[in-house]
């Protein structure tokens, strides 16, 4: 996960039913075009471009290219970490619709850093948690900075699916990698955000793990109604897991280096 992330939500108005979610036309949670981030000027610049992007509630699609071909840039741009580039039209239609794109314009970033916490939950390459605080804390900071009481149904659900009860009043340092990315899932989902953001989450895991823990993430999430979206460089392990892909492809311009991304055929 790039540099410019920071962990944080917004409540679900409700949970969807799977076969809503699962409609071609299921209500879009994202819609973007001509998104885009470029790194350096001149000779030496590399553009990330995203030319069209829907994203429903509650789909999980995975990001796929490989080291280097900007798959944490576009988590950046979708966790309104990074500003899109000029001309871009980016949507949120969460509670409301927001025009991102014009937030960036207006340099409005106390909204974006609202939007931020309430909306987004993000899952790191090797969990991301806190050292010093217990499991218990990590998974109730997101609430407990929005002002949302850290104990709830939520809460309880998720800890429960997630087979972490047992760990609770443990620091991620006595955990697992793969208990401390079932924690992680945990406090991404904690403060029912619209969005998942995850960036590698199952690199670090043996194969039969990593299965499981995208699995959890996918299926928690369809739950809460919440839409999750994986950069991941294991393209075996998406088409496994029957997701939609958005894959990388070079840049097709003469003047710069680049990625483009688009859904795989
Ligand atoms: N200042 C810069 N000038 C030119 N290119 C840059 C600059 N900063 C970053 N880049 C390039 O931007 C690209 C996008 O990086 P990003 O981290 O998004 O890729 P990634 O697919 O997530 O990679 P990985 O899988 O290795 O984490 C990389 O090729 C990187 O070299």
């Amino acid at each position: 996960m790039g540099p410019r992330m920071a962990p944080l939500e917004k409540r679900p108005d409700r949970a969807l039913p799977p076969a809503v979610l699962d409609a071609p036309n299921a209500h879009p949670l994202i819609e973007a075009t001509g998104l885009g981030f470029r790194y350096g000027h001149g000779r030496g610049a590399f553009e990330v471009s995203v030319p069209s992007l829907r994203i429903s509630r509650g789909e999980t699609l995975a990001i796929t290219g490989e080291s280097g071909s900007g798959k944490s840039t576009v988590l950046e741009l979708l966790g309104l970490a990074a500003p899109p580039l000029e001309g871009a039209h980016f949507c949120w239609h969460a509670a409301a619709p927001v025009d991102v794109a014009a937030l960036w314009r207006a340099r409005a970033e106390g909204a974006l850093a609202r939007m931020r916490a309430r909306s987004i939950g993000f899952v790191m390459q090797t969990g991301g948690l806190l050292p010093f605080l217990t499991v218990r804390e990590n998974i109730g900071i997101n609430r407990r900075l929005l002002g949302l009481p850290t104990e709830d149904d939520r809460i309880a659900h998720l800890v429960k699916a997630l087979e972490i009860g047992a760990l609770l009043d443990r620091r991620p340092a006595q955990l697992s990698v793969g208990q401390q990315q079932r924690v992680s899932i945990g406090r991404a989902l904690a403060h029912g955000p619209a969005l998942v953001l995850a960036d590698e989450p199952s690199s670090a895991l043996d194969p039969r793990l990593a299965d499981r823990v995208l699995g959890l993430l996918r299926d928690l999430a369809i739950e809460s109604g919440a839409s999750v979206v994986i950069a991941t460089h294991e393209q075996g392990r998406v088409r496994a897991l029957g997701l939609r892909e958005i894959r990388a492809r070079p840049l097709e311009a003469p003047d710069r280096l680049g990625s483009c991304f688009e859904d795989a055929p």
